[in-house]
């Protein structure tokens, strides 16, 4: 449930930061007019943030050179709860070049568009050096208009420094942040030059959200790869420190639709569309033209049913809302020319005096237009390369009351996942398959087509936008006051005078070190499990404290069994692999534990010896930055533990 109540009872307040306003400005005569944004970012969110006290925080689509401007614009936006980022000469840089020239590629799975070394203005160093200084931006706003206890979520791939900014301006701030595109595998990701910067920036806010388990999965996989932190059911956790990471599939708000759909604007507009094309079936294309939308693919598929099918020539129209986008980036207007040759191309081989089999607009509809084109249309073709959601699938679906058209949607958008089981999925790359894919949906009887809807209708109702909000929202109240427990659990700083004077007193000592991230060599992205080593440095003190009678010394770590006879047979200490599922004493051989006895809650339990009111007990526990030894280590006196492990309860004198 989203949090509703604020401190004093007012109602929390939350700053929504994403690189785009929902409302993009325009100058008209002397005032300024304001326009839904396009994108599918801004429809989610639209429908997400009445609950709560929201205002956005953004750029406003437009650049506005002097003062006085910037002024009764942001008056204007101010009566829409908008606060804009003026960017002025960073954009360019920052917003074609590095978010939509560099991170949208590569978070796509696509290549890096080659580096023109002779641009200076162009190189990869200076779109970053431009992108961190818009954040900065982003930043300077938020912290204009934070009062103490806001919510900040943060949105995309514009702003992944943001979190990291905010936590250094004020810890204490409750930090989300939501990546709308994909995130790929590691192979492809570590491609990107700022790659780790990046990730260590996003891995300081609370919360982390995706779309799907997948996109999830390949965050978490690469930070381990690149950052070599560990990743668990819950996040990525770092020197000690638990960033949580979630899926939320975000959706639209299917009310808006339904409900227009019925005005009469609609209902006149879906009457037209129907005489317009009458006696054709009508596929519908709606996508921003954008190299990841597989447009192109989606004409050749179309071009090959044509060919294949002669019947169906003149019978079947496809209408392609091709909505302008990114136009200053090259890759973006090398594909305009692409689709316009295609378009040519298939409309010369297939088309009459009387009927043109591909309708592609260059302009994007209003609303009601477009409600009107999803109502009417017999089947929705997405074949978007990857996608991180597409909503525009659902909006097709909320839309499909009177018809039950058929959606034929690619496998690589996320939505495949949320509307596989109606939707007819194919492989975007294969033509051959997506041509068959149109047939199919074409000729699909009406019952099968009723039981689809059903299906996709009733998830696209239930997985609305307010229900991705509330969602996002209530996780990162839960991590938050998680992280509030675990931060009375956090011991204190080390009191390192007291520690020593307390280790040369005691008698009976026990040490329980990790390996993996404590003991390890400095590790690079490559490193494989197999590989890990201990750090030479620290070999002469891990030999003395072994070698002392009064001290036993443990090493418990994830790793598996030869990897840590490979790196500690040598020395006179306690091993347990894989955290204590295999035990043994350095010299002897390894034993099984029982999985019964491999409770670590003891670890919890030692930690919170250290924190307030057990503060003079004898156990010291810190996780500091840097790797030495002394750092890490949990340090006992007289004091029994591993009470879990029986095979190991070392008793105190
Ligand atoms: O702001 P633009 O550069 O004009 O681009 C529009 C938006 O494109 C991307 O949208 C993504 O978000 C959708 C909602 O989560 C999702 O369904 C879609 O798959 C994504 O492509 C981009 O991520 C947004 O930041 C842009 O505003
Ligand atoms: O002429 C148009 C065509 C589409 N859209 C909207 O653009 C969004 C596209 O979102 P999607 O998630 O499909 O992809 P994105 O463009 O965000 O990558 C949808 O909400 C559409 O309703 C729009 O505002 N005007």
């Amino acid at each position: 449930m989203m949090t509703n109540d604020g401190a004093c009872g007012q109602r929390q307040r939350l700053l929504v930061v994403a690189n785009r306003l929902p409302v993009s400005a325009k100058k008209t005569g002397e005032n300024w007019s304001l326009k839904m944004s396009p994108g599918g970012l801004v429809s989610g969110l639209l429908g997400v943030t009445a609950q709560l006290d929201t205002k956005w925080v953004g750029w406003p689509g437009v650049d506005v050179n002097n003062e006085v401007e910037k002024a009764a614009l942001s008056k204007s936006l101010a009566e829409v709860k908008c606060i804009p980022v003026f960017l002025d000469e960073v954009f360019d840089q920052y917003y074609n070049g590095y978010c939509n020239g560099i991170l949208w590629p590569i978070l796509h799975h696509m290549e890096l568009p080659q580096e023109d070394p002779h641009d200076t203005n162009k190189t990869f160093q200076t779109q970053y050096d431009a992108y961190k200084k818009a954040n900065r931006m982003f930043l300077d706003v938020i912290v204009e208009n934070y009062e103490e206890g806001d919510i900040v979520w943060c949105h995309d791939y514009h702003l992944m420094f943001l979190p990291k900014y905010l936590k250094e301006y004020n810890n204490n701030i409750k930090v989300g942040w939501f990546l709308h595109s994909p995130f790929p595998s590691s192979e492809v990701y570590k491609t990107l030059p700022s790659r780790s910067e990046l990730l260590r920036s996003i891995l300081r806010a609370d919360l982390l959200g995706f779309h799907t388990y997948d996109f999830a999965g390949h965050f978490k996989s690469t930070c381990t790869r690149i950052l070599g932190v560990e990743a668990t059911h819950e996040g990525v956790v770092d020197q000690g420190r638990v960033t949580r990471v979630a899926v939320f599939p975000i959706g639209i708000d299917p009310d808006r639709f339904i409900r227009t759909c019925k005005l009469p604007e609609a209902t006149q507009q879906i009457n037209e569309l129907k005489e317009r094309f009458a006696g054709k079936k009508v596929i519908l294309g709606v996508d921003r033209l954008d190299p990841i939308k597989g447009i192109p693919k989606k004409y050749l598929a179309f071009e090959k049913f044509l060919e294949e099918n002669p019947n169906w020539r003149h019978k079947v129209v496809l209408v392609q809302i091709a909505v302008p986008t990114r136009n200053d980036v090259p890759e973006y207007r090398k594909l305009k020319d692409q689709v316009h040759g295609l378009v040519g191309r298939i409309n010369g081989r297939f088309g009459s005096v009387s009927s043109l089999p591909i309708h592609h607009l260059d302009c994007s509809v209003d609303f009601s237009y477009l409600c009107a084109l999803y109502a009417i249309a017999d089947v929705m073709l997405v074949t978007s390369l990857r996608d991180g959601m597409n909503l525009v699938s659902f909006e097709f679906v909320a839309c499909q009351e009177a018809k039950k058209g058929v959606l034929v949607l690619s496998e690589s958008a996320g939505a495949a996942q949320s509307l596989g089981a109606g939707a007819l999925l194919v492989n975007p790359w294969n033509v051959t398959e997506v041509s068959s894919a149109i047939k199919e949906a074409l000729i699909m009887p009406a019952e099968e087509r009723e039981k689809r809807y059903r299906v996709n209708f009733q998830y696209v109702y239930i997985h609305s936008a307010k229900k991705w909000g509330d969602d996002f929202m209530s996780v990162l109240d839960d991590t938050m006051a998680e992280s509030e427990m675990q931060l009375r659990k956090i011991p204190h700083e080390l009191p390192q005078q007291d520690m020593i004077q307390r280790y040369s007193q005691s008698n009976n000592r026990l040490i329980i070190l990790g390996f993996n991230g404590t003991l390890t060599a400095p590790m690079s992205s490559q490193t494989k499990e197999m590989d890990l080593k201990l750090n030479s440095e620290l070999k002469g003190t891990l030999r003395a404290l072994c070698n002392d009678p009064k001290t036993t010394v443990v090493v418990l770590s994830r790793s598996g069994r030869d990897i840590l006879d490979k790196n500690f047979g040598k020395y006179n200490m306690w091993l347990a692999a894989e955290n204590g599922r295999f035990l043994k004493r350095s010299t002897g051989e390894w034993v099984t534990n029982m999985p019964q006895n491999m409770n670590l809650d003891w670890v919890n339990g030692a930690k919170m010896l250290n924190s307030g009111e057990h503060k003079q007990e004898t156990c010291y526990n810190t996780y500091v930055e840097d790797q030495s030894l002394m750092h890490q280590l949990m340090l006992f006196e007289e004091t029994i533990l591993l009470k879990s492990m029986p095979l190991v309860r070392l008793r105190g004198q």
